[in-house]
């Protein structure tokens, strides 16, 4: 390992450098040991691998780490074809600086001497790695060489789509469907807001575009929080998607209303703003002290419960929103960490707390109360099949199919049960950078009086 000193040396004379070290230490704890982007780059993580980094630093290594999640399967398939016998095992990890190297030169609008450099340099800082920095410096030219070819040949679904997902969703949606969401989650997500009341002004006032289901679409680069109403706390980041479940509540002004799985609070905060009496329920004290940070700057009101849901006991609410935890397969575009973290066995467990929450929300509302169950998952098993589950299993529940009217017209967002089944190639727009939603599911059921 190199010193701490040498590094530091280093850094001085490479001022690039210290963001390349985080990002391919970033890239080995995503790929390797499944820490997900959100928590790498939290207040949290600073001291453990971006202590010291200057915040221009912090954001070109997020990019640098972003970027090359997006196109991982790119990347990797590239630098294998590179790399004919593999990487030497002692020095296995020069596979995370060989990715942030490639992630610049592919994806990224940096000059490509500097991305070679700063690899070279990079592997020259530890002992391990250093006899091999000409093997990186030959593998980042060729692929500079071969770059327009790597490009033009690579496939959404094929490359930059984890095998065992790309044939869960060729499977679920068909090919064509399957093949529209792998591209969709290749490009940058769009940065949507909700507000807490007239859209059409605040749309104006931040010069964003309207859309039909009520949210505002953003294309500025200003940093949000110096927008207009920010301070105020008039608006707050969400998906278009993710807005709607809230939404299909209905909920009225004093209207007792349980918000299981609240935290960080986005569609908490929607029902606190229509009026309603929120419980916000989550089993993360840590992420309901964002709601809490979120609720101060919004200046809304919810009383917080840290708990989980699955052994809840509270008296019986008018309605219950479940946000359920899940695969999160509907946010790639926004997470791209999630494509390479989850596994395959993770949908039966994550499934079976699901139905228990399911469960808990018909106990825990009132006769006659509506439930809306919403997940960012485009598996149909924590979906569709779980609703048609419960159907099954409860005479007690039945589904209130929801409207086009309510989502803004969107017929295409809708299923033949009047189930909201939102995908990333949904609402395309004139510009790719305006298109897209997340994928969610939601329904909204009723417990019968
Ligand atoms: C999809 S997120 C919720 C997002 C939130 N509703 C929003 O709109 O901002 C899922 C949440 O479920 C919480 N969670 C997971 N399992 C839980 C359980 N058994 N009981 C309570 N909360 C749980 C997680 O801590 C996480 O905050």
């Amino acid at each position: 390992m190199a010193s701490a000193e040498s590094q530091r040396q280093e850094a001085e004379h490479h001022p690039g450098l210290p963001a390349r070290l985080a990002a391919a230490a970033i890239f080995g704890d995503i790929i390797a040991k499944g820490h997900s982007l959100e928590e790498c780059f939290s207040a949290g993580a600073i001291p453990a691998r971006l202590g010291g980094l200057a915040p221009r630093d912090v954001a070109l290594a997020r990019s640098i780490v972003t970027a090359g999640l997006r196109r991982l399967g790119t990347i990797r398939a590239a630098l294998a074809a590179l790399l004919d016998k593999g990487l030497p095992r002692q020095a296995a990890h020069l596979e995370w600086s060989l990715i942030a190297g490639a992630a610049q030169i592919l994806f990224l609008d940096v000059p490509d001497h500097a991305a070679v450099d700063l690899a070279v340099r990079a592997a020259r800082l530890e002992s391990k790695t250093a006899p091999f920095a000409g093997l990186v410096n030959a593998v980042l030219r060729n692929l500079i060489r071969g770059r327009e070819k790597i490009l033009a040949e690579s496939d959404p679904l094929e490359h930059d789509t984890p095998p065992w997902l790309g044939a869960r969703w060729r499977k679920t949606y068909g090919d064509d469907l399957a093949f529209a969401i792998a591209r969709a989650n290749r490009a940058e997500p769009t940065l949507d807001l909700t507000v807490k009341s007239d859209p059409e002004l605040w749309a104006q006032r931040l010069g964003g575009r309207l859309l039909p289901t009520g949210s505002i679409r953003l294309t500025t680069h200003t940093p949000v929080t110096e927008l207009p109403g920010f301070a105020e706390g008039e608006w707050w980041i969400q998906d278009a998607a993710a807005a709607l479940p809230a939404r299909l509540l209905g909920v009225a002004p004093g209207m007792r209303v349980g918000d299981f799985c609240a935290a960080p609070g986005g569609k908490a905060a929607q029902l606190a703003a229509a009026g309603a009496d929120v419980t916000a329920i989550d089993r993360s004290a840590e992420r309901l002290k964002r709601l809490a940070a979120n609720f101060e700057r919004l200046r809304l009101h919810a009383d917080v419960i840290v708990a989980d849901i699955v052994s809840l006991k509270a008296p019986p609410f008018d309605a219950v929103l479940v946000d359920a935890p899940c695969l999160s397969t509907g946010t790639i575009r926004r997470h791209p960490d999630i494509a390479w973290t989850k596994k395959p066995g993770d949908i039966a467990a994550l499934s079976a707390i699901q139905a228990r929450m399911l469960d808990k929300a018909v106990e825990l509302v009132k006769p006659g109360g509506q439930i809306v169950y919403c997940t960012c998952s485009i598996e149909p098993e924590e979906g569709e099949m779980q609703i048609a589950a419960l159907l099954r299993r409860n005479p007690d529940v039945a589904r209130v199919p929801i409207r086009p009217s309510e989502v803004g017209g969107l017929d295409e967002i809708l299923n033949e049960n009047g189930e909201l089944r939102s995908l990333p190639p949904h609402l395309p727009a004139d510009e790719d950078r305006l298109a897209g939603l997340d994928g969610f599911f939601a329904a909204r059921l009723v417990r019968r009086p």
